[in-house]
């Protein structure tokens, strides 16, 4: 592995799930969970089990829940706590399921499948958070995630007002991770008001005191802003997480997919702010990308968890999905900077990757077919070892031949679409954009992505305009796709790239200021830095 200089914010599927950082629980020990039938055949996939209530309208509840984990990549059970009719305009009925029932639905699927975190949602009664816990103790998992259900966002009661003390007494002090919004925050608080964001870290320091390792209060429901400003603490430090405010009536069912997507990130191995990230920058993408959508003639429609879907060749098939956090640091290469400066293809992919770059292209416009081909093989055994993955500019032929993760290509270059039916869907491709319509071609071609630029003037291209802010800007906005930014970004210029705030704006590619430079593993190394920084700063 690189020694890369600070994490970043890149979970990237290939990566194997180790960071996971709520180490209290551990997996029963082998005299209580079943023998798995063939350990040698076993592919791990990780599992959230939802301890919820049913949305008939599908846009909240246990519904959300499992497209969250199917979106996000987990496999998702489901302990159904209660049966709502509902829809777009409120809570018409509930039926709860009853308790001795919840309690047969724990153990079935606890008793017999590897679940690595619970997640739960409407918990209506006082005897189902102690069923529950009771089950946990029975059948420990590696985090527990409560999102305190209590009221739906209609304004309807999910909870008798008895589950407050089981809530607070028994569930939290067995959870990782507790997710109120400023209403629940303030009801689980005996109704004192949060009215800015400093009540709001008080309302999670005060929240934190009933056990829960992390608090996330979700500032949501906060008045005219234009960000939607949560609070996360550990008990030591606070991290104000800044995001965009979606301006759409399709947010229903959003408390319930920020816990579940956490649940699934945590389940993947990640740490716990970044689950928070992720699932935060999630629910932001789903919103943004359904924000037009018409279900219901309610005042509050649901979202599609599964927007990533929409194009069909997009993201399906055998292989692991494309993660756009992964644009952060595009090193693309080029041959006339290795010749310039002495060193083959292999060793600038190497060097580039030990300085932490997330991804890399071989744009190689000079290379001669069978040479080539043969740097591409080293490179995608050099990028496979590291978890990063390797495009081909242009060729297809040779990315078909080297297996490479995908291809790069430019508006007078063959289609995407064309491109998708040669490489199938498990491959990525990327789309060079200068317009909002070509962004919108882009993601009808089932691109994966769109490198945007060149957004400073370049000489390592020729004849090719300069977009400046505006144009990267008008792209991202039509853009349902993420996008990198490309074109004369250096170690000056790349913090303000990052600080435009540009939700799908997920990272730079770069060429001459990492490649016609002494030594690339340090250039990468800084320029990753000032990202790592500049992205810290304008996320939280
Ligand atoms: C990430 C990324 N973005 C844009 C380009 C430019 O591609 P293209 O328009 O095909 O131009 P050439 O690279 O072929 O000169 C890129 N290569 N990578
Ligand atoms: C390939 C490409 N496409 C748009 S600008 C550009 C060149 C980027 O190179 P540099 O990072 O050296 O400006």
């Amino acid at each position: 592995m690189p020694s890369a200089p600070a994490p970043p914010p890149v979970l990237h599927p290939r990566f194997p799930a180790s960071s996971f950082s709520c180490p209290r629980r551990t997996h029963p020990s082998p005299r209580t969970r079943p023998r798995r039938l063939s350990a040698a055949r076993e592919m791990p996939w990780p599992h959230v089990l939802t301890v919820a209530g049913s949305d008939s309208g599908g846009g909240a509840g246990i519904q959300a829940d499992i497209k969250a984990c199917a979106a996000l990549g987990a496999y998702c059970s489901s302990v159904i706590t209660a049966v709502t009719a509902q829809n777009t305009a409120g809570v018409q009925g509930v039926h709860l399921v009853p308790e001795e029932f919840i309690r047969q639905q724990l153990n079935s699927v606890l008793s017999d499948m590897s679940v690595d975190v619970v997640k739960t949602g409407m918990l209506p009664s006082a005897g189902i958070v102690q069923i529950l816990c009771e089950s946990l103790r029975k059948f420990p998992v590696k985090a527990l995630v409560v999102d305190p259900v209590m009221v739906s966002t209609s304004g309807d009661a999910l909870s008798d007002p008895s589950t407050l003390t089981n809530y607070r007494d028994e569930l939290f002090s067995m959870a990782d991770i507790v997710t109120p919004n400023v209403k629940e925050a303030s009801k689980l608080l005996g109704g004192i008001p949060l009215l800015t964001v400093s009540d709001m870290r008080d309302a999670a320091a005060s929240i934190h005191k009933f056990g829960p390792r992390y608090v996330l209060v979700k500032g949501g429901d906060m008045p005219d802003s234009s960000e939607a400003i949560d609070i996360f603490f550990d008990g030591k430090e606070f991290v104000e997480l800044h995001g965009h405010r979606i301006k759409t009536r399709n947010t229903h069912g959003t408390g319930c997919t920020l816990a579940s997507s956490i649940a699934a990130e945590l389940a993947k191995g990640s740490t716990m702010l970044h689950a928070v990230r992720v699932a935060k920058n999630f629910v932001e993408s789903a919103l943004h990308h359904s924000k037009d959508l018409v279900i219901g003639n309610g005042p509050q429609g649901p979202f599609d968890h599964l927007f990533r879907l929409k194009c069909p060749p997009y993201n399906i098939g055998s292989q692991q999905m494309f993660n756009p956090d992964s644009l952060f640091l595009y090193a693309v290469t080029d041959s006339r900077m290795n010749k310039r400066w002495d060193r083959s293809i292999e060793d600038a992919v190497k060097a580039a990757i030990e300085g932490g770059a997330t991804i890399v292209q071989l744009r190689e416009k000079d290379a001669e077919s069978r040479e080539f081909l043969e740097a591409a093989n080293a490179c995608v055994e050099i990028c496979k070892s590291r978890g990063v993955p390797l495009l081909i500019n242009d060729r297809v032929d040779i990315a078909l031949a080297c297996n490479a993760d995908g291809v790069h290509v430019g508006q007078s270059d063959i289609s995407a679409r064309e491109v998708r039916e040669l490489l199938g869907p498990g491959k990525i491709i990327g789309v060079s954009c200068k317009t909002p319509a070509q962004a919108e071609q882009a993601w009808n071609d089932g691109a994966d992505y769109i490198g945007c630029g060149g957004v400073f003037p370049t000489t390592t291209k020729a004849n090719n305009p300069t977009l400046g802010f505006e144009g990267l800007k008008a792209v991202c906005l039509a853009s349902k796709l993420p996008v990198v930014a490309i074109g004369g970004i250096n170690a000056t210029n790349a913090g303000s790239v990052m600080e435009l705030g540009l939700l799908n704006l997920k990272g730079v590619a770069v060429v001459s200021a990492l490649f016609d430079r002494e030594c690339v593993m340090t250039e990468t190394r800084g320029l990753r830095s000032i990202l790592t920084d500049a992205f810290a700063c304008f996320r939280s």
